[in-house]
């Protein structure tokens, strides 16, 4: 029975690299694919993974339609065993829909990457349906880091270094584990205490650095 599975994990857990695995032990079996993807930070028809690793794909825009493209390409005698999806929290509501469909009618496995929450802890559209319906949902198990040592559970998002809690639900950066100057916009992994109090590596630093207040006579 083909399943409809969804891959889930902080920025920067793994989700692309496993992803590019999946497609190369299914396609090293003989088993025809797709790969989707939208917004990956490598530019348009781009899967990539940090690890060095990518691999072109087919670009997902809002009003792709994936039933559609499988159902066209079955009748003009094309072959599609299963699909890759990443960046799967930008997808559609209806999208997402569309693969559950590509699942239960034409048994084809459908495997979804993606992010669960945005940088304000919200569930993204795609994701929050992928939750709802998936037939199989997995935590990546390599797991990220906050600064302090526990298991990261949210992204936040940083402008010019500052932890930003409002703003455009999708711009597309990097994690900042550079160390120099910060990014205009860049993510960071945190726990939840952190992200509830703001507390991203640089202001730690910053806090702990500052300097003791004199004791009163
Ligand atoms: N230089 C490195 N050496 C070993 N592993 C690395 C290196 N850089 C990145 N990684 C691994 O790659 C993971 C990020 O992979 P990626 O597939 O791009 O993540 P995601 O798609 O979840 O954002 C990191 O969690 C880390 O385990
Ligand atoms: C939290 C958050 C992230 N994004 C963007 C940033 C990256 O381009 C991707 C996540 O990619 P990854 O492979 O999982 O590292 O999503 C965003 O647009 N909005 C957000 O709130």
């Amino acid at each position: 029975m083909a399943e409809l599975h969804f891959f889930t994990g902080t920025m920067d857990s793994g989700k692309s690299t496993l992803a590019l695995q999946t497609n190369h032990n299914h396609a090293a079996r003989g088993r025809a694919g797709r790969i989707f993807v939208t917004h990956d930070r490598a530019g348009t028809a781009t899967l990539s993974s940090r690890l060095g690793l990518t691999h072109e794909a087919i670009e997902v825009a809002p009003e792709f339609d994936f039933w559609q493209y499988v159902v066209s390409t079955l009748t003009q005698g094309g072959r599609i065993d299963y699909l890759i999806c990443d960046e799967a929290q930008f997808y559609t509501r209806d999208q997402v829909d569309q693969l559950a469909k590509i699942v239960d009618e034409l048994q084809i496995d459908v495997f979804a990457f993606g992010i669960l929450t945005d940088f304000r802890t919200a569930l993204f559209e795609g994701s929050q349906r992928l939750v709802e319906i998936a037939d199989r949902m997995n935590v990546l198990q390599v797991e990220a880091l906050c600064w302090c040592g526990k298991r990261a559970t949210h992204n936040a998002r940083t402008e010019d270094g500052i932890m930003v809690v409002e703003g455009e639900v999708i711009v597309v950066g990097d994690v900042d584990d550079r160390g120099g100057p910060p990014a205009e916009v860049a993510y960071e992994v945190l726990c939840r205490q952190h992200h509830r109090r703001r507390l991203t590596a640089a202001r730690a630093k910053a806090v702990s650095l500052a300097p003791e207040p004199l004791p009163f006579g």
